[in-house]
């Protein structure tokens, strides 16, 4: 019978977590990660009554069920659901303390053998207390250790679509959103505009006041920008002072408008810097589009508002230009 419980546990435990973790190919998804949860809190709560029931608090079954029940539950808890099993396993173990501390001849397990005992009640009352408090505490050490690993994955993910100087999208992410947009199918797409722009005379800046406040003047225009745009549209760092905007469901004129109110932002936003006059910043815009109907890749739409862009630099700089394709 023992042999049995820990190798049930065992198996049952592994096969868990072997579902949580590789089951699906795509991470979960929280709502599923929820739903895993409280199927687990099920699996493992029903198995543990079924062992009270059948073989009696004093078994080793019952208490391996019961910690497994515990431990296995917040190894695979989303940190949402933490307090909810930290509820559960204590209601378990203060139901556990009852149940032995009952006479024991009100209930007589299922399987009891023929010389059952009842244990001696304030002593195993306290050992259960013990062990309680010893896998609360386990348990919290776990699922501290299972949160920090979430969040280091969720971090690294972060760290891998951003660009670590200004916080925005870095290019990689800015050509991968661009390219499944335009994949999208026609009907389920509007159309969507980019704009390109690049500080001017930044060299200058570099020149005159160092490296360091480069950075801060690169970090000055993505929050400029940021600030000017909609929360579904994209920001993020194309190359060393340029920044790409991914404006979904924008029309030429409304992508113009938006890069018009980006510019102004900039001239009139100049940047504090101690012991100096404020920094004016000022940057030249493309502009272009595709429509929902045209089949156009990430490449050629960037090229055009590079292109656009280049044409506001020739122009003196300070200005927004449209592209406009051969017709
Ligand atoms: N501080 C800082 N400078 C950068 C960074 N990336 C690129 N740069 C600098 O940006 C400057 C870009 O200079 P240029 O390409 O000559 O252009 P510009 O001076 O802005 O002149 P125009 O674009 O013609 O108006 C170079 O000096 C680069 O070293 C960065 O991450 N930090």
């Amino acid at each position: 019978m023992l042999w049995a419980g820990l190798a049930w546990g065992l198996i049952a435990s592994l096969l868990w977590f072997a579902i949580a973790r590789f089951g699906s190919r795509q991470p979960m998804s929280e709502a599923q990660e929820n739903r895993f949860a409280s199927f687990t809190i099920l699996f493992f709560g029903v198995t543990g009554i079924v062992s009270l029931l059948l073989v009696g608090p004093f078994n080793l079954v019952t208490g391996i069920v019961l910690t497994g029940c515990v431990l296995i539950g917040l190894l695979l808890f989303p940190a949402t659901q933490i307090t909810l099993v930290f509820i559960l396993s204590m209601a378990a173990i203060l139901a556990y303390a009852i149940v032995v501390s009952l006479d024991t001849t009100l209930y007589r397990p299922l399987l009891a053998p023929v010389d059952y005992r009842p244990a001696q009640v304030w002593y195993d009352i306290i050992t259960i207390i013990a062990a309680g408090l010893i896998i609360t505490k386990d348990s919290f050490t776990v699922a501290a250790l299972t949160s920090t690993w979430r969040h280091r994955e969720a971090s690294t993910f972060d760290r891998s679509i951003r660009d670590p100087l200004t916080g925005v999208a870095n290019r990689g992410h800015l050509l991968q959103t661009l390219t499944h947009q335009l994949a999208m199918p026609t009907r389920a797409r509007k159309g969507l505009a980019v704009v390109l722009m690049d500080v001017d005379f930044f060299k200058q800046i570099n020149d005159r006041y160092g490296h360091a406040t480069g950075d801060q003047a690169l970090i000055h225009v993505a929050e400029t920008l940021q600030d000017n745009l909609r929360d579904n549209d994209l920001l993020g760092r194309y190359g060393g002072e340029e920044f790409l905007m991914l404006l979904p469901g924008a029309t030429l004129s409304q992508a113009h408008n938006v890069a018009e109110r980006c510019a102004e932002a900039l001239r009139h936003n100049a940047m504090a810097i101690t012991g100096s006059p404020a920094i004016k910043l000022t940057a030249s815009f493309g502009v272009s589009s595709a429509s929902a109907q045209s089949a156009m890749d990430a490449h050629t739409l960037i090229e055009e508002a590079d292109r656009a862009m280049y044409t506001a630099k020739h122009q003196g700089r300070d200005r927004v230009v449209v592209y406009s394709r051969p017709q």
